[in-house]
């Protein structure tokens, strides 16, 4: 996918979708390994993001370009647009933080749903005062220049042992993040979407009272 290429426009009921339901829709789908193994955490928690995926790549590098060692990544993050998902691939490196509060200004700014990544975040108290969707294994507050550079973007990246393709759908919240893969994006959103309202009916069905077994008998939905 190019950057320019349009994000996920969520529909009017998708704030019920979750990782959970994705999940369960992309196992109706026979597709049951698209749970990251890694719980990427929330910086905040209740935090939920969706959006297409937009993949950088990093990897250990000494040196850096003194003249302009942001290069790679501003290049990057100047062509995020509205409704991509960050995701920025490190593998698993605790070498530096790789994302901050100003990447995070300037992808907000372009209408970017969030970011997640297996390496750190920085200045996660200001990510969190923007309300930026920020999801991560851990937090550090170094630099990456001479320690980490980009060495791709808008490739396949491996998270968590689950392959992310540019613009395949990912979700995120406080439970882990599931990746979709756009080729089966509109059998695992139907799926979804449904089984979303399902579990609307059996919340207030179990809540006014009724059994679990009249629930489940009834509705096939837990
Ligand atoms: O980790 C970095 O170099 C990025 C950073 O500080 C920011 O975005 O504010
Ligand atoms: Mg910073």
């Amino acid at each position: 996918m190019s950057s320019g290429d349009s994000g996920f426009t969520p529909l009017p009921g998708d704030e019920r979708l979750s990782t959970a339901i994705l999940s369960d829709s992309c196992d109706a789908t026979g597709l049951r390994d698209q749970v990251l193994q890694q719980r990427l955490a929330p910086l905040v928690p209740g935090t939920r993001a969706i959006g297409r995926a937009r993949t950088v790549r990093f990897a250990p590098a000494l040196e850096d370009d003194p003249e302009d060692p942001y290069r790679d990544a501003i290049d990057f993050i100047d062509g995020i647009g509205e409704g991509q998902f960050v995701v920025v691939a490190t593998d698993r490196s605790n070498d530096s933080a790789f994302w901050g509060e100003l990447f995070s200004a300037a992808a907000l700014g372009s209408g970017a749903a969030g970011v997640v990544t297996d390496g750190n975040l920085r200045d996660t108290d200001r990510i969190a005062a923007l309300g930026f969707p920020a999801f991560s294994a851990s937090r550090r507050p170094i630099d990456y220049r001479a320690r980490m550079r980009v060495i791709a973007h808008d490739v396949d990246v491996v998270l968590g042992g689950v392959r992310i393709a540019p613009g395949d759908l990912l979700m995120a919240d406080d439970d882990g993040a599931v990746v979709v893969p756009r080729e089966h994006e509109a059998t695992v959103l139907a799926l979804a979407r449904d089984r979303a309202a399902r579990e609307s009916t059996v919340l207030a069905e179990l809540l006014a009272g009724e059994s679990l077994r009249a629930v489940w008998d009834r509705h096939r939905v837990l």
